[in-house]
């Protein structure tokens, strides 16, 4: 599939992905159990479950097992208030509304019972039925989350009756949209350490998520960075291989981002 948004521009290309499947695996004569697709934190789930009745092969090929929404419970709050402009759809809301099982993951970052109590609460407001399990690093045993059966049209057209319609409209947030940097070259630890710390204080209520590989100076392995809004977490996986170029790559999602600021105070880090 092409890069895009796949309840967007990239929606015809599913569903002739979906076709090369079926037919892949016809012509083989090997079975195919199942497509699980994930779409980005931003996707709205309603064109994606469409698509498997939009199109008449796929329909007659395949069924919709179920829609999994996995919920960050240190932050879903923060995004369940999220105040969009007119128009826009709340896509926490929409990928909770549309679950048909939920995983309340990462456990782990909030401050006992009440506190999940009160996450557990927000999402019955949405979504009255659908069974939740509360996990750590999403571990799940897979009869919770496939072979499911778990979509049901009749209660998706209940909930939005224009579910069947090809103008399934939606806008997103505007506000949002992501940074990519790519370069050549090494960055200073010190001074990343501090520009990094500066972004998450500064910037983390509005970072979504920010992920990257970098090669800093004196280091033989690869920095890997992990970040969802403040928290952190980085780790050095696997070293440089001697005919691989040293470059640091990263990409930042989040609200009213400002390219030049992250593009020049990233920069600012190289060593010379
Ligand atoms: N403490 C804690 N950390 C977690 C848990 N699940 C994931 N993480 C960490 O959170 C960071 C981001 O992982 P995810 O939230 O799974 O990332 P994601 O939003 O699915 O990321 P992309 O699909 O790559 O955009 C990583 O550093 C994970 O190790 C959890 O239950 N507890």
């Amino acid at each position: 599939m092409n890069n895009g948004c796949i309840c967007c521009t990239v929606r015809g290309d599913l569903i002739a992905g979906l076709k090369k499947l079926i037919k892949n695996s016809q012509k083989s004569g090997k079975v195919l159990d199942g497509v699980l697709i994930e779409t980005t934190g931003l996707a709205d789930p309603a064109p994606v479950a469409q698509t498997f009745f939009a199109d008449d092969y796929v329909q007659q090929h395949m069924r919709l097992d179920g829609i999994l929404t996995l919920v960050d419970a240190a932050h879903i709050i923060q995004h369940l208030d999220d105040e969009k402009p007119e128009g826009v759809e709340n896509e926490a809301v929409e990928q909770i509304a549309f679950a048909d099982r939920i995983l309340l993951n990462k456990c782990d970052l909030v401050d006992g019972e009440e506190q999940l109590a009160e996450v557990e609460a927000r999402i019955r407001a949405i979504n009255k039925t659908v069974p939740i399990k509360r996990v750590t690093n999403s571990e799940v045993e897979m009869e919770f989350i496939l072979g499911i059966r778990g979509f049901s049209l009749d209660k998706i057209i209940e909930m939005d009756d224009a579910f069947l319609e090809d103008s399934h409209d939606h806008q997103h947030d505007n506000r949002v949209s992501s940074v990519g940097i790519d370069v050549p070259g090494e960055v200073v630890q010190q001074k990343l350490n501090q520009w990094i710390s500066w972004l998450l204080k500064e910037k983390g209520v509005d970072l979504f998520r920010s992920k990257g590989v970098l090669a800093v100076k004196g280091m033989k392995e690869k920095f890997v960075f992990q970040a969802i809004h403040m928290l952190f977490a980085n780790s050095q996986e696997g070293e440089w291989g001697p005919d691989e170029e040293r470059r640091c790559k990263m990409i930042f999602i989040g609200k009213n981002m400002d390219r030049e600021e992250l593009t020049s105070g990233f920069m600012a880090c190289m060593a010379k």
